[in-house]
């Protein structure tokens, strides 16, 4: 079998659109557009092309898009003091705290210190809380959409066999949260786990969100299984830059259905998602009907 390649990058344009048709209508009911706000503390130079990027996206999309990157000594209490002026922003929908923070400063606090309305990357305990028990809230863009990748790939996920490579907070867990929302029976793996070839082998679908560069073997997928590929290594093969998965691709695509490439898969989808959770935190706040589109 030869996998079929799933284009991260062409389902974010389609959704791209769908994000960008919704605008008109909230702008003639709200007299504004819908704003993102982005706080990077600190100049690792992947992070800050992270942030101008999704700056970018967020103005082509026909968003409010504000950029905050502070000195890697920003005091805690400083952090705290931005988050709650941008809650405080009604032009502000969504705010977004890129990770990792500098060690002085206590994540959790400044992440708590988030509006759960403009929560945009679900990982306010209120949102993680709201995955859990089924209730609306907003969800992480990653896990979010390899979701959206997988449905439109699979349809319906009952009773598939999912494993979950990785428990990060921002992925890992909120991710086997939607595959177990979704009806798969889902195995979570992690660092600890034994056995793992063994256990990747029994899964119709797998998530590999380790950040270790080739660590998931082409032998240990199971024929027709679903491949989504989380990783972002960067390194230098040959001399060249490169961004490597999780997954051994070239070994993966003789023995999987489909699966995603890095890059052009699950990253696109990341940013998009991001966009897309942030039109629907400005319904929700505006009071206007949930928006369904994906
Ligand atoms: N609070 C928080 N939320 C995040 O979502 C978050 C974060 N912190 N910290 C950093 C990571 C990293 N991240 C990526 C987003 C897009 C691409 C992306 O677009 N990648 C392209 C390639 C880009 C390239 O070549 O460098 C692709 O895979 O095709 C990658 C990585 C979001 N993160
Ligand atoms: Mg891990």
């Amino acid at each position: 079998m030869r996998a079929q390649i799933i284009d991260g990058k062409a389902y974010a344009d389609g959704l791209a659109d769908r994000i960008t048709a919704t605008i008109p209508a909230f702008t003639e009911k709200t007299g504004r557009v819908p704003g993102l706000a982005v706080i990077l503390v600190g100049s690792d130079p992947a992070s800050e092309i992270y942030v101008r990027s999704k700056g970018r996206k967020t103005r082509e999309l026909g968003m409010a898009s504000f950029e905050h990157i502070l000195p890697a000594e920003t005091g805690q209490t400083e952090l705290v003091a931005l988050v709650e002026a941008l809650n405080a922003d009604n032009r502000v929908d969504g705010i977004l705290v890129q990770l990792p923070l500098p060690d002085h400063i206590d994540e959790l606090a400044v992440v708590r210190a988030i509006d759960p309305r403009k929560d945009v990357d679900g990982l306010h305990p209120e949102s993680a809380g709201r995955l859990v028990s089924g209730r609306p809230g907003l969800v992480s863009c990653t896990p979010l959409g390899c979701l959206m990748l997988l449905r439109d790939q699979l349809g319906d996920l009952s009773g598939l066999d999912a494993i979950v490579i990785g428990r990060s907070i921002l992925v890992g867990k909120p991710m086997g949260q939607l595959l177990l929302g979704a009806n798969c029976t889902v195995t979570m793996a992690h660092s600890r786990t034994r056995n793992l070839a063994d256990k990747v082998r029994q899964a119709d679908i797998i998530v590999a969100a380790a950040g270790q560069a080739g660590m998931i073997k082409g032998d240990w997928i199971r024929p027709g299984a679903t491949v989504i590929d989380v990783g972002t290594t960067r390194a230098v093969v040959d001399g060249k830059r490169r961004l490597l998965g999780d997954v051994d691709f070239a070994a993966a695509l003789e023995r999987a259905s489909a699966i995603t490439p890095v890059p052009g898969g699950v990253g696109p989808m990341t940013i998009m998602v991001l966009m897309h959770n942030t039109v629907l935190a400005a319904h929700d706040r505006a009071g206007l009907p949930h928006l369904q589109l994906w």
